[in-house]
């Protein structure tokens, strides 16, 4: 029996920070990928229907359907890394890792699928660190991704002991860094293409229509991203007509519009020759970007007419990219 003061050495001081995104299947399988939807799409977060009229829509049509077709969609982006968003964000957090050197120790998970938050948060802890700062790497609040991610972290810390302290880092989708870090890192990319875009179409990740009527920010935020990077650009790029549309329609209810989809046959067919088109409400590029923009995207838009198309590819682990989680980390950090 140990006495009231006799406890285990806690390293102290040590920080810790884990990067967290989506989640994605662990295979392009039919069967992996029905794992990936089944908990991704039973998180009451993500699909806003009463469970007793939402489950027998999901086991009976859903889960039947979509792993197949979804599956084709990631084995076109599959790489020898496994899927391009889990890929990128271990690399994302290397290179964090060497950029804060001694001052903090980082790691990554995933809100559904694995490496799961839980798992990672005990390494974190078990490494020694009793502050640990979680940062889900959306620019822009929503309820079914930032806020899901604080319900599973909730959920792990329910089922730890001894818990670190816990920070979380704030939606960043007007930060200055981030604003300098897409205005810099598109405009070094549109330069680097072999044609000159008439536009450049800024696609965000959808949502239901009604998440913006009860109050979800996310909407807003991405206008707002949208229009700081657009007036950044027309100081750079003055001939560049910057448009916004909302990807990834899921269900039957009406989603944000316009539709990235609708825009690029639009745009194509009202004599837009030439379009770039660039994802910044995604920190990393993922099957969203790399299969329904840049194949599907691409297909849609010279099949109405278009001539020359390019999907500019997200922050990833541009030199911009990584500056910019640097100074949010940094910020969060100087805080402890
Ligand atoms: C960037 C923010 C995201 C929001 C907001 C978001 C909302 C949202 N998504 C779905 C349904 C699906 N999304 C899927 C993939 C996917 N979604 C995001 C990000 C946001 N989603 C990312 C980064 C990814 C890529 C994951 C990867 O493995 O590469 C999918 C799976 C793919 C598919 O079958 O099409 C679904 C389904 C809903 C319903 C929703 C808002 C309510
Ligand atoms: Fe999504
Ligand atoms: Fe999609």
């Amino acid at each position: 029996m140990r006495k009231p003061d006799d406890h285990p050495p806690a390293m102290v001081g040590r920080l810790g920070v884990l990067l967290v995104n989506l989640g994605t299947p662990d295979a392009p399988t039919p069967s992996a990928v029905r794992r990936y939807l089944a908990e991704f799409l039973s998180d009451p977060r993500v699909v806003e229907i009463p469970a007793i009229a939402w489950k027998p829509i999901l086991h009976g049509i859903i889960l039947r359907t979509r792993p197949a077709k979804s599956a084709h969609a990631y084995a076109q982006v599959w790489t020898e890394e496994g899927s391009p968003l889990a890929a990128i964000t271990a690399q994302q957090a290397r290179v964090l890792q060497q950029r804060l050197g001694d001052a903090a120790l980082v790691d990554w998970g995933m809100r559904y699928g694995n490496p799961g938050l839980a798992e990672r948060l005990q390494r974190l802890k078990d490494a020694g660190c009793d502050r640990v700062l979680v940062a889900p790497l959306y620019p822009q609040y929503s309820g079914a991704t930032t806020a899901s991610v604080m319900d599973k972290l909730g959920d792990a810390l329910k089922a730890m002991r001894w818990q670190p302290a816990i920070r979380t880092l704030p939606p960043y989708y007007d930060h200055r860094a981030h604003i300098d870090a897409l205005e810099q890192d598109l405009t070094r990319q549109i330069a680097a293409l072999d044609f000159v875009p008439q536009v450049l179409l800024l696609s965000f990740h959808g949502m239901p229509e009604r998440t913006l009527q009860l109050g979800d920010p996310y909407h807003c935020q991405c206008r707002k991203t949208a229009r700081l990077l657009a007036e950044r650009l027309a100081t750079r790029l003055p001939d560049l007509r910057v448009e916004t549309s909302f990807q990834s329609r899921f269900g039957r209810a009406k989603w944000l519009e316009p539709a990235t989809d609708a825009v690029l046959v639009k745009e194509a067919r009202a004599g837009t020759r030439r379009i770039a088109v660039a994802a910044p409400g995604f920190s990393a590029d993922c099957v969203e970007t790399l299969e329904e923009l840049a194949l599907r995207g691409r297909d849609d838009f010279l099949a109405a007419g278009g001539e020359a198309f390019a999907t500019l590819d997200c922050l990833n682990t541009s030199r911009a990219g990584m500056e910019m989680l640097e100074i949010l980390v940094k910020q969060e950090l100087s805080g402890w």
